[in-house]
């Protein structure tokens, strides 16, 4: 008898990389932050550069696929970055765009837009029909579109199409396509039909006034088009592609944000969720991770067909130009550019009407993205065997326990909102900032000998590289830096940033450490359970209340303020600073191991503090 039969590979096996855009807002501040100038501004139409705290007389140099200066029109931005990766859902494949970027940044802007300036949301859909009409035109198949709008509250799936709705699950089918069971599905016709139903909806999502938006959207907002063509002549194909188009909620930093109660919660889970797309994001960029974590967080779930997934996907990283989003600015740009390592293997759904004989699918059509392949592994070792004989320039060069240091300091003094105290800490930072950076020269000056001698570009070489030809941004007085310093003391973060699997290749001796302790905190024994000499106490404990704990406190690393680190058992005033900084130059701490990174973490004191902050937690 004749079945619908799901085929494996509908054509294209082709990678497709996600394609990072970033979006520059025009000032909307007061006049008195316009008069500071911009902390961050483009070069050309694929890169901008951004003023580096670090250094009075330096830029971090970013490059993206597209960047769009502050006048770029809605219309330019969907014609470059959206427009080209429509086309793909007409076929049975898979596309998604999302805004991402700290709050206040234009993602809703970018996505929903106003009725004078419509965004990325009602352009996508007019042209989408518009293939459409152009297709049936050329015959041969028939088309139907329908359309789902949901958003993620506080980890709650929500229907907008249907309010009051309770929290949907997520589900993931044979064929690894993520589906929400019970979630509208609206058949649309027409443009006028969709806005029939998607202005309404948008009224249903959750926005709140904050400190710093007015108009701040408190969930991730997820439009769903799913595009079926069904072949009018046997054997009746029919292919499924789907267009997720996605507003993030915005990172927050409460500090500034003023959230309490309620908005501080929704900032949680919004905080919490955008942290596990970051370790999402890191996990498929290493390329070593055995379980890529999509199932930590709703939105990663949804998203795990866009993120190293079957989708054509597109990121559209909004920043603001205001010097009062420095470290939110600095921090998205980061993010983009290791997202932009991503690639995805889009196919076609596509499903016959004929009995076919059903396709055995590879290991790779599964989508056993994080298991380690034999380079990969080859790659790993030699890197590991780099660091040990410090034989690599770039292991020469940077010296993470001084400049991290040096960094966090730099960072605390300003940072730092309590005036008296900030006096204080200032002096006294200040004093250790030039010890720190004593230290930091003479460790340049053996590094450029080093690389002289390896023939290497002298460091001056690799500064007029990153030189240009236009005025210099304006840089807010810092207390920080000295108008002297004329030398760049540190790499510009991008070396590191694009290079993730580099990353840990610092100065031989810390990072021989840091990596020996990584391997045997993370070794697995063969049957997969963690190695009993560093975790013995751990198999008395129930492995469910275990994993909770862990996951407190790598909450608390990630999110916690210095009170709430110096609240953690071991953790005293110099080292949640250190914690602090290590979060400000890395982001967050992936896993509970990367705290073996933080200056002065060793790996008995690593142990010592997981027994007893997982015992206290549990009040043994
Ligand atoms: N490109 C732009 N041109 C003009 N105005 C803009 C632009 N981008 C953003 N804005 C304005 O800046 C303000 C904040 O933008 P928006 O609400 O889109 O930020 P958001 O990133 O979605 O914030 P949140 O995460 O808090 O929801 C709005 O008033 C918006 O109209």
């Amino acid at each position: 008898m004749a079945q619908r039969v799901a085929l494996a590979e509908g054509g294209n096996k082709k990678t497709s990389r996600v394609r990072v855009a970033v979006r520059l807002r025009p000032c909307v501040g007061n006049s008195h932050e316009k008069d500071e100038g911009p902390c961050v501004r483009g070069l050309d139409s694929q890169n901008l550069e951004i003023v580096n705290w670090r250094n009075a007389t330096e830029t971090v140099k970013y490059q993206f696929d597209v960047f769009h200066a502050e006048q770029t029109t809605q219309q330019e931005v969907f014609r470059s970055s959206v427009k080209p990766i429509l086309q793909h859902v007409l076929n049975g494949q898979n596309a998604s765009v999302f805004a991402y970027g700290p709050t206040g940044a234009g993602k809703t802007h970018t996505m929903l837009g106003s009725q004078e300036q419509p965004g990325v949301i009602p352009r996508a859909v007019r042209e989408v029909f518009n293939l459409v009409k152009a297709k049936e035109e050329e015959g041969g198949w028939d088309y139907s579109i329908g359309m789902s709008y949901l958003e993620i509250y506080n980890e709650k799936v929500l229907d907008l199409l249907s309010p009051g709705s309770q929290d949907l699950p997520i589900r993931e089918d044979k064929d690894k396509n993520i589906l929400i069971p019970g979630l509208t599905l609206t058949t649309i016709s027409s443009f006028a039909d969709f806005d029939k139903h998607f202005i309404p909806a948008s009224l249903n999502r959750t926005t709140a006034s904050t400190k710093l938006n007015q108009r701040s959207s408190r969930s991730h907002a997820v439009l769903l088009l799913k595009v079926v063509r069904t072949q009018r002549d046997l054997p009746h194909r029919q292919q499924t592609g789907k267009l997720y188009l996605v507003d993030l909620a915005g990172s927050e930093d409460n500090r500034r944000t003023g959230n309490q109660g309620i908005r501080l919660k929704e900032s949680g889970a919004i905080n919490l969720s955008l942290f596990t797309l970051s370790k999402v994001v890191d996990s498929l960029n290493s390329g070593t991770a055995v379980r890529v974590p999509y199932r930590d967080s709703k939105l990663t779930r949804l998203l795990q067909d866009s993120l190293g997934g079957s989708a054509h996907s597109v990121m559209i990283t909004n920043i603001s130009p205001e010097y009062e989003y420095y470290f939110d600015t600095f921090n998205a740009l980061n993010f983009a550019a290791k997202s932009k390592l991503i690639v995805n293997k889009p196919f076609t759904r596509e499903t016959v009407a004929a009995p076919v004989l059903s396709v055995k699918r590879t290991r790779e059509d599964h989508g056993v993205r994080g298991s380690v392949t034999e380079p990969q592994k080859k790659r790993l070792k030699e890197e590991r065997k780099t660091e040990q004989d410090g034989s690599s320039p770039s292991a020469q060069i940077h010296s993470p326990s001084v400049m991290e240091r040096l960094l966090a300091l730099e960072k605390l003094m300003m940072s730092c909102q309590d005036k008296d105290k900030q006096l204080k800490d200032v002096a006294q930072s200040r004093k250790e900032i030039q010890v720190l950076k004593e230290k930091q020269k003479e460790l340049e000056t053996k590094a450029l000998l080093f690389s002289r001698l390896a023939g290497e570009k002298s460091a001056a070489t690799k500064e007029s590289v990153f030189k240009n030809n236009t005025a210099p941004l304006q840089r807010k007085p810092s207390t920080a830096t000295t108008a002297n310093k004329q030398k760049a003391v540190v790499q510009p973060l991008k070396v590191s940033q694009l290079q993730p699997l580099q990353q840990l290749a610092v100065v031989k001796k810390q990072s021989v450490c840091v990596k020996k302790k990584e391997r045997k905190l993370s070794d697995q024994a063969p049957d997969g359970k963690e190695n009993i000499m560093e975790h013995g106490w751990e198999s008395q404990l129930d492995t469910s209340v275990l994993e909770q704990s862990r996951q407190k406190i790598l909450q608390v690393l990630n999110t916690g303020s210095l009170k709430d680190l110096k609240g953690l058992q071991q953790i005293g005033d110099k080292k949640a600073k250190l914690i602090l900084g290590w979060r400000e130059i890395h982001g967050h701490f992936t896993k509970l191991e990367d705290l073996g990174k933080v200056e002065g973490m060793t790996e008995k004191r690593y142990s010592s503090f997981m027994k007893t902050n997982i015992l206290s937690a549990m009040g043994k």
